[in-house]
């Protein structure tokens, strides 16, 4: 099901990204690339997409991971998930490492990540002396047991 309109610039050699099976979040990101990238543990690489998107109001669209990069190579993205602001009108880049002791090879066209538009809500922060009471209390970050 295709629900949300989202304008998009393709000035990468490679497809438009696709929901590519019904019912997938994830639309694949190609490394747009015209030589090899290598990734090295430790080391902070951009790599650009040639993608750019307008999305609406209210939406944002999140970079992820691909799973099979990270199981097998260890490759993640350094800022967890990316955030696409719906204001943004540059091309989207991936902020990418691996975590193994092990170069990784970013070939052109490779698919590198996935984005998922998202909506999400729009909040109106009011400053309090003090938030109500809970059981949890400031009770977080494991404080339950395992
Ligand atoms: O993985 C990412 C993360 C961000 N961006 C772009 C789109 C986003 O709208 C913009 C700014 O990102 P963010 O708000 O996370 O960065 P910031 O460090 O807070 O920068 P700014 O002050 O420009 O908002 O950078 C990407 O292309 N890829």
């Amino acid at each position: 099901m295709k629900n949300v309109k989202v304008e998009i610039i393709n000035k990468s050699k490679y497809p438009l990204p696709e929901y590519a099976t019904i019912g997938s979040a994830g639309a694949d990101l190609y490394a747009n690339i015209d030589e090899d990238m290598i990734l090295r543990q430790g080391e902070i690489s951009l790599i650009p997409t040639g993608i750019y998107i307008k999305l609406p109001v209210g939406y944002e669209a999140q970079i992820r991971a691909r799973s099979g990069l990270s199981l097998k190579h260890g490759v993640t993205l350094v800022n967890g998930i990316g955030t696409i602001d719906s204001d943004y009108r540059g091309e989207i880049g991936i902020i990418i490492t691996t975590l193994k002791n092990e170069p990784f090879r970013v070939t052109p066209g490779m698919k590198i990540a996935q984005m998922v538009i998202s909506k999400h809500e729009i909040a109106e922060f009011t400053e309090v002396e003090n938030l109500d009471e809970t059981d949890r209390g400031k009770g977080g970050f494991g404080h339950s047991g395992v």
